[in-house]
């Protein structure tokens, strides 16, 4: 553990105030190893929070937290501001099961106003509490909202400052620079913070920031902070075209430069003015800043070394076997093209770029675009695979509807992270998309059982020529299956049997087929042999498989990773226009539960949600009437 003589006086943001720059530097040194220490036993978000340690000690000294709002873009960079804002003796429970988020959350704490783990919507949520604050007169309560670069390239940050230079309310944005994403950052607007930065005046403005910080002290008069202001600004911003005013770029690392700026535009008076801070991703951690990533995500580590406890993956990743497949198919199929929203490493479209950089597309953190990019792509004649999150395909779905779905364009959506993530929690869980993604007309929506199958649909979606298509497949490893050589497509629409049996059949859609066959090992013991069936497809459902189980099993239980309102709410739909329900027959659905999970380890996860083995065993005894046996089997 860090010594941390000063850290220990601060047990919430107040202890912050009527501290000179000295004292403030060393809570921002000892809050940087205490933030590395806790993330060494945790995992987690790193880089971002070390980027802003010294940013995070002058915004709560300088503003008045909570009554003042503080809102963190993404959220992943707040464990520093977890550490001064009372959750310090909770810190290292970080992403753990019951413990601290890794993001904002505005059930934790007061001084967390705004949630979020998804990108670029702290300016817009500003906004809204800035006109919340100036209509219930507090006018002097202050906004501030912090802004990634990486976060800067979503139309939602320039929707709400389009709105925000027009309305001209009293609101700061602080643009958090560190020339970084998860992945490099990509798009114009990152050369153009370049710019800014590289410019001439930057140098000189360092220069004299520290003598004019010095200069002003704490009490000098707004015309002299005007002044400086006026000295900082470079003129013919773009923010300036927006209405914003423009300080900048100063450097976010300078204590002494970070506080007089800060408090100049605290007192600067009305109107939305924008900080342009240059950082540096992984900032105080030798080996955080060697890294490629800057330990924007890490494992637990050995904080000497810096050596992630990464496990050794048995089988090979979901993510990596989509990205395989994609390169196999086009090494013989040049219209493929791949296209992500600032994840490639994490979509594996980064492996596809390495081979074909002409057909590899990153255009940031922009799923909407992401979504529309891709219909031109398909309108075009190529095929494109838009390979992004469930819960980041959210923020494109009515690109999905309007300009792919309507339009009947082979767009090809390669879910990832479909289910429940862990670490991450709610925020991150892909839960919706079999809903989303099936209500459509035309859609095609597959869910990978193992990861050959995901192999075999991959080609499956490279031969939907005249719609849409959809394949959904979790986080993490594989089971270990052989992936054929040859990835032939699947027969559209057609689920297979996996298990012969009789009485109950188990009909699984996706990645839940694993612990459906551990189930069906139990079931044994209970005297039953369950058929199991992989669905492969939700839509369109195959209705000879279904109507076959029902008439030849007493129970049917369908089993799903996504929220109600999918797979199982379609079976349901499909039998009762069949008919199927009128003669009785018992179905269960078991889908996530109707709630929110908080994170957790993704097994723990699956517990909590009532959708591991003993569960379904449960499930099926339950509906064959044998209760006790079921409260037995959950025991
Ligand atoms: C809508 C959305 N898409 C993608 C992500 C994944 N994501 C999380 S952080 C991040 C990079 C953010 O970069 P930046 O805002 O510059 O913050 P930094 O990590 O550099 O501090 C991305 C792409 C997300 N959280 N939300
Ligand atoms: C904050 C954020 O959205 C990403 O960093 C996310 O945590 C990555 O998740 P994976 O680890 O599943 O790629
Ligand atoms: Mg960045």
């Amino acid at each position: 553990m860090p010594d941390t003589p000063h850290l220990d006086q601060i047990a919430s943001p107040d202890d912050l105030k009527n501290r000179n720059l000295d004292f403030l530097k060393a809570v921002a040194d000892e809050l940087r190893a205490e933030t590395i220490d806790a993330v060494s036993v945790t995992g987690g978000h790193l880089g971002a929070g070390l980027g802003v340690v010294e940013m995070t000690v002058a915004l709560h000294h300088v503003f008045d937290t909570p009554s003042d709002i503080l809102i963190w873009d993404v959220g992943h960079q707040c464990y520093p501001h977890k550490i001064l804002t009372g959750r310090r003796d909770r810190i290292r429970t970080l992403r753990q099961g019951g413990g601290l988020s890794g993001f904002t959350k505005r059930s934790e704490s007061d001084y967390d106003p705004f949630g979020a783990a998804h990108a670029s919507t702290s300016i817009s949520a500003g906004l809204g509490f800035a006109v919340g604050r100036d209509l219930k007169h507090e006018e002097g309560r202050k906004v501030v909202a912090v802004i990634g670069d990486g976060s800067m390239s979503a139309g939602m940050a320039y929707e709400a400052m389009n709105n925000a230079g027009d309305m001209k309310k009293d609101l700061i944005v602080i643009l958090n620079d560190n020339d970084m994403s998860i992945a490099p950052p990509v798009g114009a607007m990152s050369h153009y913070f370049a710019r800014q930065v590289s410019s001439k005046s930057y140098n000189s403005i360092r220069k004299l920031g520290k003598g004019v910080a010095e200069a002003l002290g704490v009490k000098e008069h707004a015309r002299r902070a005007e002044e400086y202001l006026r000295g900082m600004a470079m003129g013919g911003t773009l923010f300036e075209e927006m209405g914003f005013r423009y300080v900048g770029p100063i450097d976010g690392h300078d204590m002494d430069q970070l506080v007089a700026v800060l408090r100049n535009v605290r007192d600067a008076g009305e109107g939305p003015i924008l900080i342009h801070a240059v950082t540096q991703k992984g900032k105080g951690y030798a080996p955080a800043e060697a890294a490629d990533d800057k330990y924007h995500g890490v494992a637990k580590f050995n904080v000497v070394t810096g050596e992630q406890q990464k496990k050794k993956a048995a089988s090979p990743s979901y993510t990596g076997v989509f990205a395989n497949a994609l390169i196999q198919l086009a090494e013989s199929d040049d219209k493929i093209c791949a296209v992500t929203g600032a994840m490639p490493g994490g979509t594996g479209v980064d492996k596809f770029a390495a081979r074909f950089p002409d057909r590899a597309f990153d255009v940031g953190i922009a799923e909407q675009h992401a979504v529309t990019f891709a219909a031109g792509l398909a309108a075009e004649g190529m095929k494109p695979y838009a390979a992004i999150y469930s819960t980041f395909l959210q923020r494109g779905y009515d690109q999905v509807v309007h300009d792919v779905a309507i339009q009947s364009l082979p767009v090809r959506f390669a879910i990832d992270r479909a289910g429940l993530v862990g670490a991450d929690g709610a925020t991150h869980a892909g839960a919706f998309d079999v809903g989303y993604m099936g209500a459509l007309p035309g859609m095609v929506v597959m869910a990978a059982a193992d990861e050959a199958e995901l192999a075999r649909m991959v080609a499956t979606a490279n031969e939907i020529d005249d719609r849409p298509s959809a394949f959904r497949y979790p986080r993490g490893e594989g089971l270990g299956v052989e992936i054929p050589k040859e990835l032939i497509p699947l027969e559209i629409g057609k689920g297979r049997i996996v298990r012969e049996g009789s009485g109950v059949a188990i009909l699984s859609f996706g990645a839940r087929l694993g612990e459906v066959l551990k189930s069906a090992e139990e079931l044994a013991a209970y005297g039953l042999s369950p058929t199991v069936a992989d669905a492969r497809f939700a839509k369109p459902l195959d209705h000879d498989l279904i109507r076959s189980l029902v008439r030849e099993h007493e129970v049917l239980i369908t089993i799903e990773e996504g929220a109600m309102g999918g797979f199982g709410a379609f079976v349901l739909h499909f039998l009762a226009e069949d008919g199927a329900l009128d003669a009785g027959v018992k179905i269960r659905t078991m889908t996530l539960p109707d709630v929110f999970q908080d994170q957790d380890s993704p097994y723990a996860m699956y517990e909590t949600a009532g959708l591991n083995a003993k569960h379904i065993t449960a499930k099926v005894l339950d509906a064959l009437g044998r209760q006790a046996e079921a409260a037995a089997a959950l025991a």
